[in-house]
């Protein structure tokens, strides 16, 4: 009997899964059901003469390396390399409206009925559904099935704003940083919190790269994963960079960030004591980063992400330049990422050709 056929996604043609990896993506197969009819962007790090293993039947664009270079030129500079930060670059050559990314170590969640969680289902349902930053729902997210807004809470305000960040958690592997990871190294999350939040202006949040959708069009430009890997005196700050500098423009435009469901499986914890290498100085800069952040404001003429981003980096250089060089660092790689950014997506043409469609090429 033939089989019917498989329904379509939302946001089918509106959204692209980026995946930064060094490894072959076998994990896309538990995910197949709800990733197959979505398009792929991966980014490989490392040796790109390294062949990643995709499996049949997705439709995906491969970047390694030598593509950043040739795509970029001079300007690649702003894309890291050796660690997972490279995978902002899927976020600027994407021409979607929404972008989910995820690790290649994270695998399909089951809610404490036993369901497999469909992770990007939910992604799009928090991201097309306003946020509330501006005065919290003590009942969680009102515009779920089954709950609202409580008494007192403003009628003025119960719009909401766009949803600009969807942010997902983790069972098994929480995200924790070395320290915490060498003195608990057998804790498991095992804790499914069924609550959608909106983070409230004002705060600001630790952004995880690991299982994050957000909307492009609205805040696709300030989300830089800032530089880490080879070369740089950090890692495993490039996903809490980002978060801070969004959640300020954020903020300042009036979009919303969510965070809570849904969950994925994470499932490999990566070395502490390499992870306490790459965070040492993160650990105590981000004593001085979180305070300018909280601090941080935007003028009434920072009209565009754009515009705020090239506020934002001054600042940083201004700021942040005197606890290290790396800041004015960081801070000119931010203007050279939007300079990017602009220059790629206000050309949208061939010159994004990646490995994966030059193969085919040189074939014909
Ligand atoms: O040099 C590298 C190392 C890894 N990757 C790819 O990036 C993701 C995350 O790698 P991994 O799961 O090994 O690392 P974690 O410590 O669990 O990742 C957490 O730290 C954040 C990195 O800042 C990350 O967002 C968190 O989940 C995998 O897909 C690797 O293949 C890489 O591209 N380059
Ligand atoms: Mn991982």
């Amino acid at each position: 009997m033939a089989s019917l056929p498989k329904p379509t996604p939302l946001l089918k043609d509106e959204l692209d899964i980026v995946i930064p990896t060094i490894r072959n993506l076998d994990f896309l197969e538990m995910w197949r059901p709800f990733f197959e009819q979505y398009h792929l962007i991966i980014v490989q790090d490392g040796d790109p003469s390294k062949v990643i293993k995709v499996p049949e039947g997705f439709d995906y664009e491969l970047y390694n390396r030598n593509d950043i270079n040739r795509i970029l030129g001079p300007k690649a500079s702003c894309i890291s390399f050796k660690d997972s930060a490279c995978r902002c670059f899927g976020y600027m050559v994407s021409k979607k409206k929404y972008i989910y990314t995820i690790d290649d170590d994270c695998f399909v969640a089951k809610d404490p009925t036993g369901h497999e969680i469909n992770a990007l289902e939910q992604h799009i349902k928090n991201l097309l559904s306003p946020s509330t930053p501006f005065f919290f729902n003590t009942l969680y997210d009102p515009y779920r099935e089954g709950t609202d807004f409580v008494r007192g809470y403003p009628f003025s305000l119960r719009e909401g704003v766009p949803t600009a960040v969807s942010h997902g958690l983790w069972l098994n592997i929480p995200d924790y940083d070395a320290p915490t990871q060498l003195v608990k190294p057998h804790e498991r999350n095992t804790r499914f919190v069924d609550a959608v939040l909106t983070i409230p202006k004002g705060s600001l949040f630790p952004m995880c790269g690991m299982n994050l959708a957000f909307n492009r069009e609205l805040i696709g430009p300030a989300m830089y994963f800032g530089l880490m890997g080879d070369g740089q005196p950090i890692g495993r700050y490039d996903d809490m960079w980002a978060g801070w500098c969004i959640k300020v423009i954020c903020d300042h435009l009036g979009y919303g960030v969510k965070t809570g469901l849904p969950y994925i499986w994470h499932s490999k914890a990566s070395n502490p004591f390499v992870n306490l290498k790459k965070e040492y100085k993160g650990i105590f800069w981000q004593e001085e980063i979180i305070p300018f952040f909280q601090a941080a404001t935007l003028s009434k003429d920072c009209t565009s992400v754009q515009k705020c981003y090239i506020e934002l980096s001054k600042q940083v250089k201004e700021k942040l330049g005197t606890i290290d060089p790396y800041f004015i660092k960081l801070a000119d790689a931010m203007v050279t990422w939007v300079e990017a950014w602009d220059e790629i997506n206000n050309n949208k043409s061939e010159e994004t050709t990646s490995t994966k469609a030059s193969e085919v090429a040189a074939t014909k």
